[in-house]
């Protein structure tokens, strides 16, 4: 059995398209990418390096720009704390002066004409400091004073060293002017005449639009980068915290810079204002942008280059999401450096226990219409077309491979299952109904690492695998094989990638709606029956009224079996009914019904190595985002999912020996069959996870003796 299953997915994966569906024999070159087709020609390629060359150079670049910003971030705390100790000496110079008489100062000033500049700009500062900390004391009474004086010293460093230079230029062209004022002109007006001459030369026209408004403007070509900026700004109407972008008519964002290219009015340049709100805008931004880094390029470019991976690959891989987590990571970090807040970005974290996942919450989260159009298109051009037989029987085995299937196909093989258990005939489903709420389903999954279609459709293949393994179909009615496969498909609808620990903790408005009683099942089963709701998406439409509150039910029951804290209570009633278990029985058929989406939810370790291993992955990477969260929010921290505690194998070996197996084995009393499905995949899943942990531990243990004081960390959700 494992051999032909193997053949069937190698088959299917080395032979492209033609195998897995067909239509009448043909199938059209068209519905399927070229990159599909690699994609499926090469299964072992799964690796993002090999699926997207260019991306590993974008994240390099990425990782690249996140050094400069933190290298420029360190630069300005230096020069910062340089500034402040030269004031903190320029006002201790100006409390000694205090002490001599103006006189005396008037009279130092008059007899000592050669005195430097510098010294006289330090006894003009020290009046100014002087002045202005009276005023800041009276103004600022109940501030500390300490702080408030570094930052006026500061700023009335700078406007007093301007006041300083002007007033030098100005004694120093009277002096000119006394002594060589004919020259002085002449030269100036030649001056001035080459000036124009140069500039005019050396000017450049850039042409461009703002909010569809023809702009141009014209600039020295040495001009500062911030001069340009601020021309744009000008241009633009925008305001000093307003982050602008200039298009290239291509689309792709370009530098304003001075050695832009000049251009003419028909290849324009796109100026566009984001506007970086000072009260709503993440600080990051801000800091990013004060320090000339522009954070939100860099995230610009990871949703284009996650909207490319999209179209190429299906679904986001999962290092886009590490990725999208560093950023959020480190503008989480400026946005809370405390010795920051000279630059008044300092964030108080306490608002934070409110506000949800920085990436997550914020963005990508739901699907954009126009990804699910485009796989919408591609589901209908698919769902006529006729799958092959080996691809029928492949489908109902624990050894089918996930990924080698994009989404709209996914769409067609879930029909599938609806058509081969006779389902669209005995519930008189039309197929266009079927369609519509399956891609209802497929929208109201979110991208996240792990609860996400493809978690859907696993969780599906598995049931539909165990109904036939079973044959199921032989002693149960189709009403419940209905119940079970529909619950599956809609088990995790609208997951947030946050469990109920986390909803119930955070005081989310699920947990608010559901009074914290699996508010996550809760929500997925409201959601379902929302979908259903919908007359062009109710499968169940034409069935009689009896039924379809039999179905609804059982679909409840179903799904809030899928809660992990009942798992003792539905495991322990299961095994009580094993010894009489009668199928006839419709109490003994539900505790089954709920074992076996249960099972299903938490098969992966029963598929293959290459099928079960990424899911791990991706399992981890959403865990890990939680407990950052709610490290970061303050909330307790679910331990399983720590990444400071949590390896790839402890999380597995645990989980296998004391959840896994116990359910699958129960199960196995009462189907035997199952042992060689999906029972002895999940024991080479514990040798082998066993394995790799004593092999961490081997590797610790070496590295902490041969390195007493730096012992590596061990290796997370990365380590194969
Ligand atoms: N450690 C581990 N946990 C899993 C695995 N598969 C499922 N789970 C957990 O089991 C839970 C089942 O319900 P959820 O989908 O809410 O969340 C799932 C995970 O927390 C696995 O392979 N390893
Ligand atoms: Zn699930």
């Amino acid at each position: 059995m494992g051999g032909k299953n193997s053949r069937v997915s190698k088959k299917t994966q080395n032979s492209s398209k033609k195998l897995e569906v067909s239509v009448n024999n043909q199938y059209s070159p068209t519905v399927a990418s070229e990159a599909d087709c690699k994609l499926r020609e090469q299964p072992e390629n799964r690796s993002l390096e090999k699926k997207t060359p260019d991306f590993m150079k974008v994240c390099e670049r990425l990782f690249q720009d996140g050094e400069v910003l933190r290298e420029r971030m360190h630069a300005a705390i230096r020069e910062n704390q340089e500034r402040i100790s030269n004031l903190k000496e320029i006002k201790a110079k100006a409390e000694k002066d205090e002490t001599s008489s103006d006189e005396a100062a008037d009279q130092e000033e008059e007899t000592s004409p050669t005195k430097s500049n510098v010294e006289r700009n330090c006894a003009l500062e020290a009046e100014d400091l002087e002045q202005d900390q009276e005023q800041d004391q009276e103004q600022d009474q109940e501030q500390d004073q300490e702080q408030d004086l570094e930052q006026d010293q500061e700023q009335d460093l700078e406007q007093d060293q301007e006041q300083n230079q002007e007033q030098n230029q100005e004694q120093d062209q009277e002096h000119h002017q006394e002594q060589d004022q004919e020259q002085d002109q002449e030269q100036d007006q030649e001056q001035d005449q080459e000036q124009d001459q140069e500039q005019d030369m050396d000017s450049k026209i850039l042409y461009f639009s703002v909010n569809g408004r023809p702009e141009q403007a014209e600039f020295p070509v040495d001009c500062a980068p911030q001069d340009l900026k601020d021309l744009f700004r000008c241009a633009a109407e925008a305001g000093p915290h307003d982050i602008l972008k200039l298009y290239n008519p291509k689309g792709n964002i370009i530098n304003i810079s001075p050695s832009l290219e000049p251009n003419t009015p028909s290849s324009c340049y796109k100026l566009e204002v984001v506007a970086a709100d000072y009260n709503n805008e993440p600080l990051g931004a801000e800091l990013a942008e004060v320090m000339g880094f522009d954070l939100s390029s860099m995230e610009k470019r990871l949703q284009g280059l996650e909207k490319r991976i999209l179209t190429e690959g299906g679904e986001t891989p999962a290092v886009v999401y590490e990725m999208k987590k560093q950023v959020d990571s480190f503008r989480e970090k400026l946005e809370s450096v405390e010795h920051l807040s000279w630059l008044g970005l300092f964030k108080d974290l306490s608002e934070g226990t409110h506000k949800p996942s920085p990436f997550y919450h914020k963005r990508a989260l739901r699907k954009t219409r126009e990804e699910c159009d485009h796989v919408r298109d591609k589901f209908i051009q698919m769902s006529s077309l006729e799958v092959s037989e080996e691809v029928r029987q492949y489908l109902k085995t624990p050894t089918f491979d996930n990924w080698q299937w994009e989404d709209a196909e996914i769409m067609v093989l879930l029909q599938l299952m609806y058509t081969d258990l006779d389902f669209i005939t005995t519930f008189n489903i039309e197929p266009e109904v079927l369609r519509e709420f399956l891609f209802e389903v497929y929208r109201r999954y979110n991208h996240i690492p792990f609860h996400n279609f493809k978690h859907c459709f696993c969780v599906t293949q598995m049931m539909y695998g165990l109904i036939w393994l079973t044959d199921l179909r032989s002693r149960m009615d189709s009403v419940d094989l209905l119940i079970m496969l529909t619950s599956a498909v809609c088990h995790d609808l609208d997951h947030t990638g946050y469990n109920n620990a986390y909803q119930i903790n955070a005081r989310t408005e699920l947990a608010l709606r559901y009074n914290d009683i699996s508010p996550l099942e809760n929500h997925h089963c409201a959601v379902a029956f929302e979908i259903l709701e919908k007359t062009e998406c109710n499968i169940f439409r034409n069935v009689p009224s009896e039924q379809y509150k039999r179905i609804r039910e059982g679909i409840i029951k179903c799904i809030l079996a899928t809660d992990m804290s009942r798992h003792n209570e539905i495991l322990v009633k299961f095994k009580s009914l094993l010894p009489t278990f009668d199928f006839s029985s419709k109490d003994h058929r539900d505790v089954l019904m709920m074992i076996l989406i249960k099972v299903s939810d938490i098969s992966n370790e029963a598929r293959p190595m290459e099928v079960a291993e990424p899911w791990l992955d991706c399992l981890l990477q959403e865990f890990y985002n939680q407990s950052d969260v709610e490290k970061l929010e303050g909330l307790p921290v679910t331990p399983f999912m720590d990444r400071d505690k949590v390896t790839k194998p402890s999380s597995q070996t645990g989980f296998i020996r004391f959840v896994l197996l116990p359910l699958f084995m129960e199960l196995a009393n009462l189907f035997p069959c199952l042992e060689l499905h999906i029972i002895d995949p999940v024991r080479k899943a514990l040798g082998y996870y066993t394995e790799m942990e004593k092999a961490l531990e081997r590797a610790k243990s070496c590295s902490s003796s041969a390195d007493p004081q730096g012992a590596p960390e061990a290796p997370k959700a990365d380590c194969k």
